[in-house]
């Protein structure tokens, strides 16, 4: 689903929280032109003001008067770390929309505490930071159309964006797209491993690795072939790729990983469960 309204224009956005997340997404808002005096962000670590005052925004340390001004805030503070960060932000962005990256973290808890029904929920991933993120968004029914396009054209900077109709369904994306990342990544520090033992050296298993990765995504992305067709185009019978496929068969990876996801599933309920309380 996408969003045909005109959207609303945002003159000053707030981030509460400058780490990881907050800077993929103002990476987004820089490379589409947005000016960096437009962008306020708040966060008490002097090493991320610091580096983000660098990039010409306006940064500070604890919420002030300033934060009034705001038509979106967006949260990118840890969901451990919001219940503080709200207590010291709510009075003073009472007309702003709100916009949470937080894993877990359920709109109707937010609701609670920031006195407002007008906050939306995505959740992107890191290769937001090279524009090629995919971000999950939900709603709730007190944001406007013309606001729902607005948070497209956040997103769309760092990549693709995708609602989903139920706020639910964003921990199972937060288990796929939001966590995912660090499954390639592991997967790939595997087969760097697995190359230094077969006598490559680190910067060629790095390379072939990355091509493999690169090379199969975009296969699959422009085939009509599904992964399973694409797979067994890969497997001659009694080949090697056989031989590997069915060691991580036997080994029962493809079942350990349904698992590791279900896992990432249910630490994303367990994350809003734990704030609900
Ligand atoms: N890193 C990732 O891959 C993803 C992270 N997220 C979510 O994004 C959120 C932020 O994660 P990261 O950016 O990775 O964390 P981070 O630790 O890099 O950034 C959090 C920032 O919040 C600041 N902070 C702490 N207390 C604060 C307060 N009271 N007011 C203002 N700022 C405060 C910290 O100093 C820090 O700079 C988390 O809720 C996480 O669930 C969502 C998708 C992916
Ligand atoms: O690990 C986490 O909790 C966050 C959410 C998705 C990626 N990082």
């Amino acid at each position: 689903m996408s969003t045909s309204s005109t959207p609303t224009s945002f003159e000053l956005i707030a981030f509460i929280g400058g780490g990881n997340m907050a800077s993929a997404i103002i990476g987004g808002l820089l490379r589409q032109g947005r000016s960096p005096g437009s962008i306020l962000v708040v966060d008490p670590g002097e090493a991320a003001r610091e580096r983000l005052a660098t990039q010409g925004l306006r940064t500070q340390a604890a919420p002030d008067e300033a934060l009034r001004a705001a038509s979106l805030v967006v949260w990118a503070v840890k969901p451990q770390q919001f219940k503080d960060a709200a207590a010291s932000t709510a009075a003073l962005a009472t007309q702003a929309l709100h916009y949470s990256v937080m894993a877990g973290l359920r709109t109707e808890d937010m609701a609670r505490l920031l006195g407002t029904q007008r906050i939306a929920r995505a959740m992107p991933n890191t290769p937001a930071l090279v524009g090629q993120g995919i971000t999950g968004l939900f709603a709730r029914a007190q944001v406007t159309d013309a606001e729902r396009a607005a948070i497209e054209a956040l997103v769309r900077p760092t990549g693709q964006a995708l609602w989903v109709g139920q706020e639910s369904d964003l921990d199972a994306v937060t288990a796929l797209s939001g966590s995912g990342p660090a499954y390639v990544f592991y997967f790939i520090e595997a087969m760097v491993q697995a190359a230094a033992d077969m006598g490559l050296s680190p910067e060629q298993g790095r390379v072939l690795a990355l091509a493999t990765f690169a090379g199969a995504t975009s296969l699959a992305s422009q085939s009509e072939d599904s992964p399973a067709t694409l797979r067994e185009k890969v497997t001659s019978k009694g080949g090697t790729t056989y031989a590997a496929l069915t060691t991580l068969e036997n080994a029962g990876v493809k079942a350990s990983f349904i698992e590791a996801m279900r896992a990432a599933q249910k630490r994303a309920g367990e994350l809003g469960d734990e704030f609900g309380r």
